[in-house]
């Protein structure tokens, strides 16, 4: 329930849905409740072991669960979501889309055995330049959901080179190889791991993260994003 600053708030300065741009009442967050209703959701997490997204990750990383929120296109109205989050300075919609899919994954059981998220690294570059990590701020509405700690150093991506976003496959595989290490493998040794990030397409980031990961020993593997592109 929205406390009576939040209501006071709301009065000063109105947020609107980041897709229709509708007023937002108190009780909502990010995006309205007929845009809600209208996110094209994959319903991966009702299948989280054997579909299209999680059999990206087969034979790859010791993969458990995977699942994304919502099909993501290029200009669809729910990639503003992403856009915002990303590119716009609005850390918090990563907290909020973390806490709605916390809330849907949780009916199916999608956390059970996970014992702590890493949220997939930006360069230190990057995340100077955005200023914060979206992939963090997912990771933290998640925690608040499933009080499922969140580990922020345990990897780091040792270099930003270029953006997945206009690379084919086999240039996304190559652009993001050998890019991140470990530096606390004792902590995620024997452990289930959560991955997540914003979008998965290829899922190469994921691919080359998790393999890193796993040279602790005895890891096992789930991904949860808030976008999945087909390509
Ligand atoms: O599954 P994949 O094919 O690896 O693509 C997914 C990755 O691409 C995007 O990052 P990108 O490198 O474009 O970062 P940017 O948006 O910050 O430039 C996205 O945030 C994922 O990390």
């Amino acid at each position: 329930m929205a406390s009576i600053l939040e209501c006071i708030f709301d009065l000063i300065a109105p947020r609107t849905c980041y897709i229709c741009g509708r007023r937002l009442h108190t009780s909502e967050h990010v995006i309205c409740t007929s845009c809600n209703i209208h996110l094209p959701r994959t319903y991966y997490w009702q299948d989280p072991y054997e579909n299209e997204m999680a059999k990206l990750f087969w034979a790859k990383i010791p993969i458990e669960r995977a699942a994304a929120l919502f099909y993501y296109q290029g200009h669809a109205p729910a990639s503003q979501i992403i856009y915002n989050l990303k590119y716009d300075n609005h850390p918090t919609i990563g907290y909020h889309m973390g806490i709605m899919t916390a809330l849907e994954f949780s009916k199916n059981h999608f956390f059970d055995d996970i014992d702590c998220i890493i949220p997939v690294p930006l360069s230190w570059s990057r995340k100077l330049k955005r200023g914060y990590n979206q992939s963090n701020e997912i990771a933290k509405g998640i925690q608040e959901v499933t009080g499922i700690r969140v580990e922020e150093h345990i990897v780091k991506r040792t270099k930003f080179k270029s953006s997945q976003t206009h690379k084919g496959r086999w240039g996304r595989e190559e652009n993001v190889r050998g890019l991140f290490k470990l530096t606390h493998p004792e902590k995620v040794r024997g452990k289930h791991i959560l991955l997540i990030d914003d979008i998965c397409t290829t899922g190469a980031t994921m691919v080359s993260c998790g393999k890193e990961i796993t040279k602790a020993g005895n890891v096992k593997i789930s991904i949860l994003t808030l976008g999945y592109s087909k390509g």
